[in-house]
């Protein structure tokens, strides 16, 4: 009754009905996929006609074009005034090229492939297995890539369609990333090119690399000469079940992964490991999923589970949480020194580097054998935990410091490093940590700690062993000691920037 009442501009429907809806929602991609290949929204881009006068650009059938026109109304992609049809901002985005287009994801999602594959959800349901495979098995496993390769225009659609749903994440991946030290980028399976246009775009120093299968090269190198990068990218055709991509400092692999199976990731990402040195990073791109819930069309959670099913029906690949893409990035000997979400709130990425980058060959499978080591004395080792929940002891040469700022400790960016400090002048410099907050704890001595806030300072007086200062991520701060002073710092190092005290 109260549910009844509060929502009675649109009446709580009976069960039956509420799942009708859902039964006939397969009517709206249908619809939005033949205004699409027709191009409606083109033909309606220099202004309001009548569907008379769209049939006739078309060339299609006037009555059917009114009926499919009059559909596009009641979706909201069509206005309809005194007998002529304009689109709306929605419907807008069924136009080709414009910068919120997404003509061809609707081309992709309502075309035969696609309609083919989900309509044999049921028997993938039953044997696990993606469309067709177990009846007439597939050729290879790219067989649906290689069979692009060669119908151009299913290339240019799917290419394409994948280039409009990276085009607005973009920005918040390039963001996300750490580019300092990196002379060169790989997008392992970048496929259009789009998000390595984005970073080359916001990055003038990178040159970088498109590592796909042949459907996507030509795509790829035209998006490249357009956006007049060609001086400084280049595409290299490859396969990464045998072949490994070229290295560079960053190999970014967005929306590979969920592609394919565990087995076949596996093989993916130890291809991109073997490709690694030992400063190099895979950037992994990923929504990881969030627990299923029963909301609303439109969320995160419903828009996973639905593309969990995509990936199974399609290519026998999966949406995986966090936890699952740690534990296949460990799996496959690349060990997470990272993971943050992107701006957009739905990709996250995930940062590793090579386990075996000091010894090479295949990656460490044996028990940390650091666990349970000491005594050890935090005047000559420090200690760095990582992101994936390790604590490695950092033997502390006379470089040390030197060496970590000039960028010679990569491996120690992320996660936080807990270090000891003996001093008894107060520091020359200011400090800041930009990616978090840090924990400076006297150990003797006597301190006092300047935090920088505004144009005014705050000293916090650090006098007894075992009292601490918690340092906000950002904050500018430096020390003056008032006698020999020793400080444990937990510090999340990654970014610190230094600049003189000037007194
Ligand atoms: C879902 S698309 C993502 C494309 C692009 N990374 C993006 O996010 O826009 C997956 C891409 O991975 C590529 N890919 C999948 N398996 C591959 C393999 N074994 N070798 C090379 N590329 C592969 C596909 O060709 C396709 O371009």
């Amino acid at each position: 009754m109260v549910r009844a009442m509060s929502n009675h501009h649109r009446p709580v429907l009976p069960p039956s009905r509420q799942l009708s809806q859902h039964i006939i929602s397969l009517w709206v991609p249908q619809a939005i996929h033949a205004a699409s290949e027709l191009g409606i929204a083109d033909a309606l881009a220099a202004g309001p006609a009548t569907s008379h006068e769209v049939s006739g650009k078309l060339g299609t059938h006037p009555e059917a074009t009114l009926r499919l026109m009059k559909a596009l109304v009641a979706l909201g992609l069509l206005s309809l005034s005194e007998g002529r049809f304009s689109l709306t901002e929605l419907g807008q985005c069924l136009a080709s090229d414009t910068p919120t287009s997404v003509r061809s994801w609707s081309r992709l999602m309502g075309g035969a492939w696609v309609w083919r594959t989900w309509g044999q959800l049921t028997t993938c349901v039953r044997t696990g297995h993606a469309a067709g495979v177990g009846e007439a098995a597939r050729a290879s496993d790219t067989e649906l890539f290689d069979a692009m390769a060669k119908d151009g225009e299913t290339a240019a659609i799917f290419n394409q369609a994948m280039a409009e749903l990276t085009r607005d994440a973009a920005p918040g991946i390039v963001d996300a990333i750490d580019w300092g030290g990196v002379e060169r980028v790989v997008d392992v399976g970048g496929g259009s090119g789009e998000l390595l246009c984005a970073v080359l775009e916001a990055h003038p120093h990178l040159r970088g690399d498109v590592f796909d299968l042949e459907h996507a090269r030509a795509g790829a190198l035209a998006l490249l000469a357009k956006r007049g990068l060609t001086g400084r990218a280049s595409f290299t055709v490859g396969n990464l079940f045998d072949t490994r991509p070229p290295s560079a400092g960053v190999l970014l692999l967005k929306s590979v992964i969920h592609t394919w199976d565990d087995a076949r990731s596996l093989q993916i990402l130890t291809r991109c490991r073997e490709a690694m040195g030992p400063r190099d990073r895979l950037v992994l791109v990923e929504p990881p999923a969030p627990a299923p819930d029963a909301s609303l069309p439109g969320t995160l959670a419903w828009m996973m589970a639905f593309s969990d099913l995509n990936m199974l029906v399609n290519t026998g690949g999966k949406e995986r949480t966090e936890a699952e893409y740690r534990a296949l990035l460990e799996q496959a000997g690349l060990r997470v020194i990272g993971v943050r979400p992107t701006s957009d709130g739905i990709f996250s990425v995930f940062e590793a580097v090579n386990m075996s980058r000091q010894g090479g060959g295949a990656p460490r499978e044996e028990p940390n054998m650091n666990a349970g080591s000491g005594p050890h004395s935090i005047d000559t080792t420090y200690v760095h935990l990582g992101d994936g929940g390790t604590a490695t002891p950092i033997e502390v040469t006379e470089s040390f410091w030197s060496d970590l700022s000039q960028g010679r400790h990569p491996e120690l960016e992320r996660g936080r490093l807990i270090s000891h400090f003996s001093f008894d002048e107060d520091w020359s410099t200011w400090e800041m940590h930009p990616h978090g907050d840090e924990i400076v704890l006297l150990l003797s001595g006597a301190v006092d700690f300047v935090l920088e806030q505004g144009p005014r300072e705050k000293v916090v007086r650090l006098r007894t062993p075992g009292s601490f200062v918690l340092v906000p991520r950002g904050v500018w701060h430096t020390a003056k000691a008032l006698e020999r002073s020793s400080i444990l710092a937990i510090t999340a190092g990654e970014g610190t920037q230094h600049r003189p005290v000037t007194r």
